[in-house]
């Protein structure tokens, strides 16, 4: 990818995007032109990112330059989207923004940013080492080229699925969202192990190993989640006792819900 790219919002998830294609040098250091909010996350860029990118201020002089690139990665958070302001004078024809915010949707883009095609896309954190999945909607009149170079964005660090708009809050619900549950689900459950006496290490370790496990058997025999479930509980077994705590507890419609809930909140940013 020899095109110049601006990155307008370089935090958590564009970190995890771009880093990887420097890493493997499909784009250069210096055709990245990133923008940020602060002094703090300028000086942190500048001080310690390990590639030697282009980063300026948001609302500075120099930071222009971003709108004479032709792509763009926006990746600010969707309640920020109101302090941004395509620039007058835009040289380019053929601009894109290929946009990562939550919920914020194509036509809402596309009025705010009227010089540019606009091309929305979800995508997940496992992105950072390469196992990330990613949803894209394609706006108005996307080309050719403009639909190769988002998914070269996104095609070397993540499988990728191309729905219409309609399904990206449930997909972001549950890919982009998801790791958080996981996180929790793994700290819960070690959590366990360490109530029975087990070094938080050791615990969190064992957790993790049976996740990851359970998830190649379940592949690798294709086996159904109910299969799998029989192949491990014995009539008036631990495993029964365990399942039973859940389903007291409403966990099983506690995480369906869950799931509702953040393609719900990803809605209220259209
Ligand atoms: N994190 C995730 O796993 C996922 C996030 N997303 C979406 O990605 C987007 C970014 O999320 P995330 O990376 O977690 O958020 P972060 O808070 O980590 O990053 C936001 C970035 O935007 C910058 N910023 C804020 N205001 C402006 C502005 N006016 N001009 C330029 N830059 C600005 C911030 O700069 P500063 O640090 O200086 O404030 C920061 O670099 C969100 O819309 C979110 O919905 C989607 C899927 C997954
Ligand atoms: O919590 C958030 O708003 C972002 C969007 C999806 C994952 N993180």
């Amino acid at each position: 990818m020899t095109d110049k790219i601006a990155v307008i919002g370089f935090g958590n998830i564009a970190s995890a995007i771009v880093t990887p294609l420097l890493d493997k040098k499909l784009i250069q250091p210096e055709n990245v032109f990133c923008v940020v909010n602060t002094e703090k996350s300028l000086e942190k860029i500048k001080n310690n990112y390990k590639h030697n990118i282009n980063v300026y201020k948001s609302g500075s002089k120099e930071s222009k330059i971003i709108w004479d690139c032709q792509y763009k990665l926006l990746s600010i958070k969707p309640q920020q989207l109101n302090y941004i302001s395509e620039a007058y004078h835009i040289k380019n024809k053929d601009n894109l923004i290929v946009s990562i915010l939550a919920g914020v949707s194509i036509n809402r883009l596309a009025q705010k940013f009227p010089n540019h095609k606009c091309v929305r896309v979800v995508t997940n954190i496992p992105i950072t080492i390469g196992k990330g999945l990613t949803g894209i909607s394609w706006g108005k009149e996307i080309t050719e080229d403009q639909k190769q170079f988002t998914k070269k964005l996104f095609e070397n660090t993540s499988k990728i699925y191309e729905f219409t708009e309609d399904y990206l809050d449930i997909f972001l619900a549950l890919t982009s969202s998801g790791p958080a549950i996981i996180a929790l689900i793994i700290e819960a459950l070690s959590d366990g192990g360490l109530s029975g006496g087990l070094p938080k290490i050791i615990s969190e370790e064992l957790v993790m190993e049976m996740i990851l496990g359970t998830i190649c058997l379940i592949k690798e025999k294709k086996l159904t989640t109910s299969e799998l479930k029989n192949l491990v509980t014995s009539p008036g077994g631990t495993t029964i006792s365990a399942l039973r705590v859940l389903e007291k507890k409403s966990v099983r419609s506690a995480l369906i819900e869950s799931i509702v809930s953040a393609s719900n909140r990803s809605k209220e940013f259209r």
